[in-house]
């Protein structure tokens, strides 16, 4: 038996004129979202990798605005190289049980009457903010009622390894029109991935709601801006070259094209934010080696590893710490930028020779390259064929 906790009165035609988009932003949007469909469409026509980085989630308004100037300063530096787009991921799916995200808790009180009007209120304000930043801003679509509040300042969503098989979530990817990513299962199979972005091509008749927060049966145009996400999972990782060969060749023979981003956190990193440097380092080799990988995907914040939330609630926590997944923090994650800019411009490098004089088009050039130092972190790539990057 359900007990209605509140009734919110919040509809998204309100809620958008509330906090709008003017049409500054709404350009960026727009300029962002055909940034990232130029890539999906032509991936090796300026060779610039999408990175889709930032905090597991979303906690609190400060920290996430002071990371997203970082950031927005770090994207301006690498533009010819990194596409970035911040993860301002205000929903989180969970194995089992915990905290859900900022949209269903937005002041950490992890009780059954958490206030989910100003969540979704608090979550489109921030989004709204690092969007005027001039920073694309990347999402997990989980629950399919949010989206008409939220779709407009959105450049990339991402369909997590525990939804990927969920056909309201293809539906919903079918309707939007930005770019998607759908990642592997949580055991490491693509062919869910592969499935959904099948489906996703296609229109469908839906149930939805729109601006008026009516339910609507809708039929969707399908979307063909799709991706697919390596994150790795109880099987194993899945970053290698030989596991983004084997990725590339299920694309090709399910009639994909090959849009690969791969996540060096979740299943990749084994869950260990210490170990996603050294996940990076393997994909920047096989991109200074000329490998189309689309992508990359960072869980990263201001400082490192992550905490729980106290008993005394939101003031007992350190600042710009993640609350859900263990992140790199700024040193690192600005090393890792570094390095994955180093290795796109090695491949733009080749591509600019490759094309000018085809004998020279085999012989890769990156072998023993330091690709960063920076602070105290190094992270180098060795020979092609030898051991992963190290940081120290
Ligand atoms: O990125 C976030 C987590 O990996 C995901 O939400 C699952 O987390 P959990 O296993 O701690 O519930
Ligand atoms: C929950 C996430 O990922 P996954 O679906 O891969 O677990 C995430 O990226 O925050």
């Amino acid at each position: 038996m359900h007990r209605n906790i509140a009734r919110t009165s919040l509809v998204p035609a309100e809620v958008i004129s509330a906090l709008p988009l003017d049409q500054n932003t709404l350009n960026h949007v727009d300029s962002g979202r055909s940034a990232v469909k130029q890539l999906l469409e032509y991936p090796r026509s300026n060779g610039r990798l999408l990175v889709i980085i930032g905090p597991c989630s979303i906690h609190h308004l400060d920290a996430a605005l002071d990371y997203a100037t970082r950031l927005a300063a770090a994207a301006a530096r690498h533009q010819d190289q990194l596409l970035i787009a911040m993860r301002v991921y205000i929903e989180k799916p969970r194995t089992t049980v915990g905290w859900k995200g900022l949209v269903h808790d937005p002041d950490l009180t992890q009780a059954d009457n958490s206030d989910i009007a100003r969540g979704i209120l608090v979550s489109r304000g921030i989004m709204l903010s690092v969007v005027k930043m001039g920073l694309p801003i990347a999402t997990e679509i989980l629950s399919p009622l949010l989206m008409p509040f939220i779709h407009d300042l959105l450049t990339v969503g991402v369909i997590g390894a525990r939804t990927t098989e969920s056909q309201t979530h293809r539906e919903l990817s079918s309707d939007v029109t930005f770019p998607v990513g759908f990642k592997n299962n949580t055991e490491g199979s693509l062919k869910s991935a592969i499935d959904a972005m099948t489906a996703a091509a296609q229109p469908h008749t839906m149930l939805g709601i729109d601006e008026h927060g009516c339910l609507v049966h809708r039929l969707s145009s399908g979307n063909l801006d799709t991706f697919a996400v390596l994150r790795g999972g109880s099987s194993g990782p899945n970053y290698s070259r030989k596991h983004v060969g084997q990725a590339e060749m299920a694309l090709v023979k399910s009639g994909m094209q090959s849009r690969i981003v791969i996540d060096c956190s979740h299943g990749n990193s084994s869950k260990d934010y210490r170990n996603q440097g050294r996940v990076a380092a393997a994909v920047a080799e096989q991109i200074a080696a000329g490998s189309g990988i689309l992508g990359v995907m960072i869980e990263s914040n201001i400082n490192p590893g992550r905490q729980d939330i106290p008993p005394c609630g939101s003031s007992g926590l350190a600042y710009g710490v993640s609350i859900t997944d263990g992140c790199v923090g700024w040193d690192e994650t600005e090393a890792i930028l570094d390095m994955l800019s180093a290795a796109v411009k090695q491949r733009q490098t080749d591509q600019k020779v490759t094309n000018s004089v085809p004998a020279l088009a085999s012989e890769p050039s990156s072998r023993n390259m330091t690709l960063v130092q920076k602070n105290d972190i190094v992270i180098t790539t060795k020979a092609l064929s030898g051991s992963l990057g190290s940081i120290s």
